[in-house]
């Protein structure tokens, strides 16, 4: 549980905001009920019941994008709710309920449902509030609102940077190894649930140190660059490239029975032959190739296209061997 707080930053402020709200707002229910105000004790409940639906939603299917949109509505209207139960004071809740909007749910959402609430207020001049404290509440709304709009676009934008650098190679541009790993647990999870099959191949180029050793590190570069360039032209929108390591890439092929994998293989391994190139000549390229079994994990599979790889190598290199079925136990 305190992993996901600490983890999941949207479950964290749902959870936060839910349990002040829950905090908050029973002690008025029961004051309500008790004092026979039944009116406002219903309110009080059906708040209290939704604010309870959204945090078990939140934490039972982890759809923290939905629960957090449903909770920035829910605190905007019961701000609204306040507000015409209190007069011009209850003005004062809707400030932090326009903030935290910013953090329930993306910039342009927060921004729609801020501007709607203020609309409402204006329209139906809820709490009855004077003209000159309206324009005043608008004006500084409005200034409250644009802030915290800003400020998320610019942290959405941090993060999207902060998590390409995490999970892209720099010099080719193709997803790193950190990446594959994500996406090889789920393709086991969707083979597990859907039944869909799963092809896997690790290509590594033949002799490359000699590239290196021979003409510089820049254009072993440029030649990874190339190779990257060339696989993706001859790859389908669905299949996954990633830099496994140093001249190393795996090639994650969705939807592919056995037939399938090898041709597409095959493919590659005659379009690389012939179109990439060092300033010595052609580089060729070794592939060790495994399609998912049932009851096999993300490791197993890499290990036996590995094995499959290992194998390609000492037979020669420039060649493709298919891993064999694991040994039923
Ligand atoms: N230019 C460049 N070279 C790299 C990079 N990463 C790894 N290498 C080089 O890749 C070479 C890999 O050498 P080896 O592991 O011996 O493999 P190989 O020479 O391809 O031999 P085989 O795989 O057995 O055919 C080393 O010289 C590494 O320095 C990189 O990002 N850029």
């Amino acid at each position: 549980m305190l992993y996901r707080l600490k983890n999941d930053f949207r479950l964290s402020i749902i959870t936060l905001l839910g349990s002040c709200a829950l905090l908050g707002i029973t002690p008025f229910a029961i004051y309500r009920f008790a004092q026979g105000d039944i009116i406002a004790a219903i309110v009080d409940a059906l708040i209290l019941l939704s604010v309870c639906s959204v945090l078990a939603y939140a934490w039972i299917s982890g759809d923290t994008r939905r629960s957090g949109l449903i909770m920035a509505i829910i605190a905007c209207s019961g701000g609204l709710v306040v507000l015409s139960l209190q007069g011009t004071i209850g003005l004062f809740w809707l400030y932090p309920c326009f903030i935290t909007s910013f953090f329930l749910t993306s910039s342009r959402l927060a921004l729609l449902i801020n501007t709607l609430t203020v609309f409402v207020l204006s329209l139906f001049q809820i709490g009855g509030i004077e003209y000159e404290h309206l324009i005043s509440f608008i004006t500084t709304a409005i200034v409250v609102s644009a802030c915290a709009y800003v400020f998320s676009l610019r942290n959405e934008s941090q993060r999207r940077r902060l998590e390409q650098l995490a999970t892209l190679d720099p010099l080719t541009g193709v997803k790193n190894r950190r990446a594959m790993e994500e996406e090889l647990l789920r393709a086991v999870a969707t083979h597990e649930r859907n039944d869909l099959s799963y092809g896997l191949a690790i290509l590594d180029l033949d002799h490359f140190k000699r590239v290196n050793d021979e003409h510089g590190h820049a254009v072993g570069d440029q030649v990874l660059i190339e190779c990257v360039d060339i696989i993706s032209r001859h790859i389908r929108k669905s299949d996954r490239l990633f830099r496994f390591g140093g001249e190393e890439f795996v090639l994650l092929l969705p939807g592919v029975d056995d037939n399938g994998m090898r041709s597409v293989i095959r493919n590659l391994h005659k379009v690389l032959r012939e179109e990439l190139k060092s300033p010595s000549g052609a580089v060729t390229a070794s592939y060790g190739l495994a399609l998912l079994q049932s009851d096999e994990n993300a490791d197993q599979w890499m290990e036996r296209a590995d094995n499959a790889l290992y194998q390609a190598k000492e037979n020669g290199r420039d060649q493709i061997i298919v891993a064999p079925q694991p040994q039923l136990s």
